[in-house]
């Protein structure tokens, strides 16, 4: 089985984005959203986008966002990849990737088999759909919240469209985390920081480590 692919998410300074290419992560993910203590405002995800250009792939993660803040931040941050992390159903991430001409990730949040099973309507809109946990109701995000979910809902998955998983792994569970789903992409924000929103870049290294460690 090959090592799953590395995105790190959230991050907010240009030493965790050293950290996550001197690890070697394969994506770097800024997040658009307000109520996130990781939201960038546009000319700081400009700033680090210019850092990480050709050392990287960018993800620009939106929730529910509308379409002129999409192309503003494509415009500012030229990113590779655009995730939609709130409640955009099929035609709205098919609309996403029509505008933008970027390949399009769908977050989808998981609790229980046929939450895995909807995902699949996704097929043909999206380029990758990410499992993450679901929230608690009421949550004020619907992701970056440290949760896991029952990892052997993936156990054996066969997968009509290329997959992701994230949800509270961190470097103590994420070979664990591998090995139980064999995830093609393992995504993590909270499990490599030391407080809300402050990446920490030993955590970084040993997040990318063990996720390679199978
Ligand atoms: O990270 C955030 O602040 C965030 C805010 C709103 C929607 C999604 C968010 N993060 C999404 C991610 O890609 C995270 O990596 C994923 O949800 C897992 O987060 P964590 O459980 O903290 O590793």
């Amino acid at each position: 089985m090959p090592a799953p692919e590395i995105k790190i998410c959230g991050l907010t300074s240009p030493a965790a984005l050293e950290a996550a290419i001197a690890a070697r992560a394969d994506y770097a993910g800024l997040v658009i959203f307000p109520p996130s203590p990781r939201h960038l405002a546009l000319a700081d995800a400009a700033a680090l986008a210019a850092r990480a250009a050709g050392r990287i792939k960018l993800v620009g993660l939106f929730v529910d966002a509308a379409e002129s803040l999409v192309a503003e931040v494509v415009a500012a941050a030229s990113l590779d990849v655009i995730q939609l992390h709130g409640k955009e159903d099929p035609a709205r991430v098919a609309a996403i990737r029509a505008a933008f001409g970027k390949p399009v990730w769908k977050a989808t949040a998981v609790s229980a088999r046929d939450d895995i099973t909807r995902a699949e309507t996704f097929a043909g809109a999206a380029d990758l759909v990410l499992f993450d946990a679901k929230p608690p109701k009421g949550a004020a995000m619907p992701g970056g919240l440290g949760l896991v979910f029952d990892w052997t809902l993936l156990a054996g998955y066969k997968a009509p469209l290329p997959w992701g998983l994230a949800g509270g792994l961190s470097p103590a569970n994420v070979a664990e985390a591998v090995r139980v789903t064999k995830a093609p992409l393992v995504d993590v924000s909270s499990g490599v920081e030391s407080a809300p929103g402050v990446k920490d870049e030993a955590l970084i290294k040993q997040f990318c480590r063990e996720a390679r460690a199978i």
